[in-house]
């Protein structure tokens, strides 16, 4: 098994050959709270399907979610309301357009977003999570985190998600569109409040490839055996990751890594190998498509050294 080879030197190694690409990219700048991140960190974790744990870099950071969360909301959706009414309000296709594009939303008839991981369909999702009122769903989305990630502390960070907040018009004009053709039944400012801080759950690396080891156990927790994620639904959002996860590169990201892999424009990157291991990756300078430049970068070096494309 290659990734016997895998070690906290082997990582560190590979983390010293991608970092001078940060200086390549920039970090997001329109959430103003990311705009301060430090451009030159490059941290990663890796989380064995056995409970092995590596890790190198910058790795102590924490950071928020981002997209990340929009793979997490899903799943948490799946299981609670089942294929049928998640699938009737947001689609299946790739866009092969940024994620805040609203262009393709208006030519969907009947409105629908193209899928759940560009923010039309996860502005949709949040809509859908479980709770009563958005301080319940809020709670019930923290707590799923932290089961995923093995972590009772998770919070969300509150300057990012004011920031954010602040901000969001591109978002509310999505939200907006959307309940203008009936896909959205809550309030615009709700789903805008739940989903700023939603994205702005705070991880580091290690929570982050644990949670990518629950979806290689397809949806097992790795410590306890427990199901956290049904298997159909662990499926389907691996399925999301491989086709949209990487923005409008994730066709790229297929042929030159091949695993499922979700990014946030935060730096984060949570990649998934099935049944070997998950990988939580921190590095906020982003090439012009929003993917962490160094991340994608040791992944592509990654796949090269232990050959974990799924293609
Ligand atoms: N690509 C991202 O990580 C986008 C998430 C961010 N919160 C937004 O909606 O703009």
């Amino acid at each position: 098994m290659k990734e016997r080879q895998l070690n906290d030197d082997e990582l560190q190694n590979l983390i010293n050959e991608v970092e001078p690409y940060a200086n390549k990219g920039e970090v997001a700048e329109y959430i103003p709270a990311l705009a301060r991140a430090n451009k030159t960190d490059v941290a990663a974790a890796v989380y064995t399907v056995d409970g092995r744990v590596f890790q190198g870099g910058t790795y102590g950071h924490t950071f928020t979610l981002q997209s990340i969360s929009k793979v997490l909301s899903l799943a948490l959706v799946l299981d609670e309301r089942g294929e049928e009414e998640v699938f009737s309000n947001v689609g299946m296709e790739p866009s092969g357009d940024p994620y805040y594009s609203i262009s393709k939303l208006e030519f969907s008839n009947p409105t629908k977003p193209y899928n759940p991981m560009i923010n039309a369909g996860a502005l949709a999702i949040t809509d859908l999570l479980p709770g009563r009122s958005k301080e319940r769903k809020l709670a019930n989305f923290i707590d799923y985190v932290r089961q995923l990630a093995g972590n009772n502390r998770i919070e969300y960070n509150k300057n990012v998600a004011d920031s954010e907040f602040q901000t969001s018009f591109l978002n509310r004009s999505l939200l907006y569109y959307m309940k203008q053709f009936g896909v959205i039944g809550g309030k615009v400012e709700d789903i805008i409040d739940l989903y700023t801080k939603q994205c702005a759950v705070e991880i580091d690396c290690l929570q982050l490839a644990r949670i990518g080891a629950v979806f290689s156990l397809n949806g097992k927790d790795p410590e306890k055996g427990t199901q956290l994620i049904s298997e159909r639904t662990a499926s389907i959002c691996k399925t999301f990751m491989v086709t949209c996860g990487m923005y409008n590169a994730s066709g790229e990201f297929a042929i030159k890594v091949g695993v499922p892999a979700k990014s946030g424009v935060s730096g984060g990157i949570m990649a998934v190998v099935p049944n070997r291991f998950g990988i939580g990756i921190y590095g906020p300078a982003l090439d012009d498509r929003g993917n962490s430049i160094a991340g994608w970068k040791l992944l592509q070096k990654m796949n090269e050294r232990y050959a974990f494309s799924i293609f």
